[in-house]
């Protein structure tokens, strides 16, 4: 169900929402399940555009993937058992599965051509592209390999130690999959601690690996065996209804089984740090990715600086704290964050401009932005320009608008949340 308007000006949002699979986890759970030997079973599996084109895109490479609502049942046959597409394989919007799968295929013995939609024709490539020819692959792009389409052929791979220049867990994992199946021992070296849910899954899977500080190591040669996965709530997408739960007046909000593993919880600290009111139940279930539960009230909020090491740690976060700032009293800073240039939009531009326009006072800056609160925000013909993340901050921009806001590109939202306006309609109290 996508809305004609959004919902403006709200008298109170309450009740439990369990918010959906995560994304990151779900795609690694197919990709790993395609390359692992025997049957891997997954449920709470996102069904999120996203992951859908993981799924089509491994079914290309003669995967059997069954999917009934949210379980997918994966039945490899190891890396060996890929087979060379006879298609094209398309990724859709989703950077996650292009820049993962470049590291798989970089070592299989066939040709793969990769493409996805308008903004990932945009998005920066050799990041991956340049250190998996250190390892030995063929890759071809546009520009010089930087833009789709991309042509991988893949061979045999040599493990090296890369030290990477930006702090991604897409390119981290891209290189772990490199590794896998390299000759010899990898070392990544990253510039500041990511998420690290390929590290957990390689385990979950029978592999090893290994973590030292910021140094990750990896021996080529492993094989993986199919294992079941159960993916706990997106605290990504959780973090929507956190910031409604804290911004509309009269709010009380129980989110059920959030993953909560440290290097996604940065919205949480920030929410903390500007003083909401917020309670972490955490479960004691012993996966190997922990979840738990989380509540919010209706919040007095203070700015506050957000930079260094938190950013990667609250990425996909930043346009709703970006929100939530307008909200808060005083300034708030955001620094470091030159990485959302280079998101689905860029999202430093699309923040600042869909804000200003219902009336907050933002600022783009170099690397981040600068948010003067509060501000009553009024209506207006906003956009998500196609980028998932800007659309559901709107949504609950609108939440908190004074008047009528019209959002166009509202579709964007099913690449990693397609039930959210269902979930929103369920916290509406009408009194
Ligand atoms: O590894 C992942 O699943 C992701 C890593 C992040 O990207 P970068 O690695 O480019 O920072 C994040 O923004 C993206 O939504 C998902
Ligand atoms: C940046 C994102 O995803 P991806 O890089 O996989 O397109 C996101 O989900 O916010």
């Amino acid at each position: 169900m996508i809305p004609a308007n959004l919902r403006t000006n709200l008298k109170g949002l309450s009740g439990e929402i369990a918010v959906p699979g995560d994304k990151s986890i779900s795609h690694r759970s197919v990709m790993f399940g395609s390359i692992a030997k025997g049957k891997t079973v997954v449920t709470n599996f996102l069904l999120g555009e996203d992951c859908l084109s993981t799924i089509a895109c491994f079914r290309k490479l003669g995967v059997f993937i069954e999917q009934e609502g949210n379980k997918v049942t994966i039945m490899g046959k190891g890396m060996d058992g890929l087979q060379e597409p006879e298609a094209i394989l398309d990724v859709g919007n989703s950077g996650t599965t292009i820049r993962l799968m470049m590291g798989i295929l970089a070592g299989r013995p066939f040709h793969s051509v990769l493409v996805g939609d308008e903004s990932i024709a945009k998005r920066p490539m050799t990041r991956v592209t340049a250190p998996l020819s250190l390892f030995g692959a063929k890759i071809y792009g546009r520009k010089n390999g930087e833009f789709t389409p991309l042509s991988v052929i893949g061979g045999p791979l040599a493990g090296a130690a890369y030290e990477l220049p930006v702090a991604s867990a897409q390119v981290k994992s891209s290189l772990l999959f490199a590794g896998l199946q390299a000759s010899g021992e990898t070392v990544i070296i990253e510039p500041m601690k990511t998420r690290d849910h390929t590290e957990r899954m390689i385990k979950q899977f029978g592999g090893e690996v290994a973590a030292d500080g910021h140094t990750i190591r990896i021996k080529g040669g492993q094989t993986l065996t199919g294992t079941e996965i159960h993916v706990p709530g997106d605290i990504s997408s959780a973090a929507f209804f956190l910031a409604a739960g804290a911004i509309v007046p009269n709010s009380e909000i129980k989110l059920k089984n959030v993953g909560l593993n440290p290097t996604r919880t940065g919205i949480i600290e920030v929410l903390q740090q500007m003083g909401a009111n917020i309670s972490i139940e955490p479960y004691e279930n012993g996966l190997a990715e922990p979840a738990g539960d989380i509540t919010i009230r209706t919040s007095t909020l203070k700015g506050t600086v957000i930079e260094g090491a938190l950013i990667p740690r609250l990425i996909d976060e930043i346009p709703i704290i970006a929100l939530l700032a307008t909200q808060a009293e005083g300034e708030t800073v955001i620094k470091d964050a030159e990485e959302l240039k280079v998101k689905e939009t860029n999202r430093i531009d699309t923040v600042v401009k869909e804000l200003s326009k219902l009336g907050a006072d933002i600022t783009a800056t170099e690397d981040g932005m600068v948010i003067k609160g509060r501000s009553s925000l009024s209506g207006g013909t906003v956009s998500s320009h196609g980028d998932h993340r800007i659309g559901m901050m709107l949504a609950v921009a609108a939440a908190i608008s004074k008047g009528e806001v019209q959002l166009q590109q509202k579709e964007a939202i099913s690449v990693s949340y397609p039930s959210f306006f269902e979930h929103f309609e369920s916290l509406i109290s009408e009194t």
